[in-house]
């Protein structure tokens, strides 16, 4: 099963990537991708080293440049041992990251958006596999969730989330994607607001605004999944085969 976390930037991706990662991890293996191309925060929350960028394996930004345009980046299914260079691993969980901007002038995230859905469209990976995307909504332009089981949006109090809201529903429906709302950093009274605003049946679940949360993320430590993410993990590994359809 693929999921894919979205949102815009700085709504809690990341935290919930890995929190999510761990609590799915104690029932089957999962692959977490990180294809975010700014952030180097997510293998910390997962206590797992970074390895070597996945981008690599086609030559850098320069074999991708090499590359046809109708070129499948891919002729073959690939399985984690395909790609076992890239991978880091602790207990369950597998990490791999497509690849980073690290320099001024380096040129767009293009490449990195192209490897990433190419990547999921011929994954061979019998467990769970979750991507953390890069803020925004341009992963949709690219077509990284063509293969994508779930799509869950985090949603954080602000207006600008509600509108992602928005936009993220009408995408899905025309896709016929199945997708969620995870609310995260709310208190009670902005929950109200965010609660009266969304779909209900479309809410996975609700993290409150969290210090520890917040300490955490600060020192770059291991995130633990808080309570209602081990509710919403029992709700996909009871339904994974049958996630219920949005009401198209
Ligand atoms: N439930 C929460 N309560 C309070 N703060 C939170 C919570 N979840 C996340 N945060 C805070 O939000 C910050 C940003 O989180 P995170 O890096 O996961 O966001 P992101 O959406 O992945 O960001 P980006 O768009 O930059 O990739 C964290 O460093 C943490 O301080």
């Amino acid at each position: 099963m693929k999921i894919a976390i979205i949102g815009k930037g700085g709504v809690g991706k990341s935290t919930i990537t890995a929190m999510l990662a761990k609590s799915l991890s104690k029932d089957k293996e999962v692959l977490v991708i990180d294809g975010d191309e700014s952030n180097l925060t997510l293998n910390k929350f997962l206590g797992i080293e970074r390895g070597k960028e996945f981008i690599n394996y086609i030559g850098g930004r320069e074999g991708f440049k090499k590359l046809k345009r109708s070129e499948k980046l891919f002729k073959n299914k690939i399985s984690l041992n395909d790609i076992k260079e890239y991978l880091t691993k602790k207990d369950n969980i597998y990490f791999l990251t497509i690849g980073k901007i690290h320099d001024f002038g380096e040129g767009c995230a293009c490449p990195i958006g192209a490897l990433l859905k190419e990547l999921l469209n011929n994954l061979d990976f019998d467990g769970y596999t979750i991507i953390d995307t890069e803020a925004g909504l341009e992963h949709f332009g690219r077509g990284v969730e063509e293969s994508c089981d779930l799509i869950i949006l985090i949603v954080d109090p602000t207006l600008e989330s509600l509108n992602f809201a928005e936009k993220v529903k009408d995408i899905c429906q025309r896709l016929g994607k199945n997708y969620y709302f995870i609310i995260n950093k709310a208190d009670d009274e902005t929950l109200k607001i965010l609660l009266d605003r969304l779909d209900k049946d479309k809410i996975l679940g609700v993290i409150k605004e969290n210090r520890e949360i917040v300490r955490k993320c600060l020192l770059g430590e291991e995130l633990e999944p808080v309570e209602e993410i081990e509710k919403i993990a029992h709700f996909i590994t009871s339904n994974s085969k049958t996630i219920p359809s949005p009401n198209l």
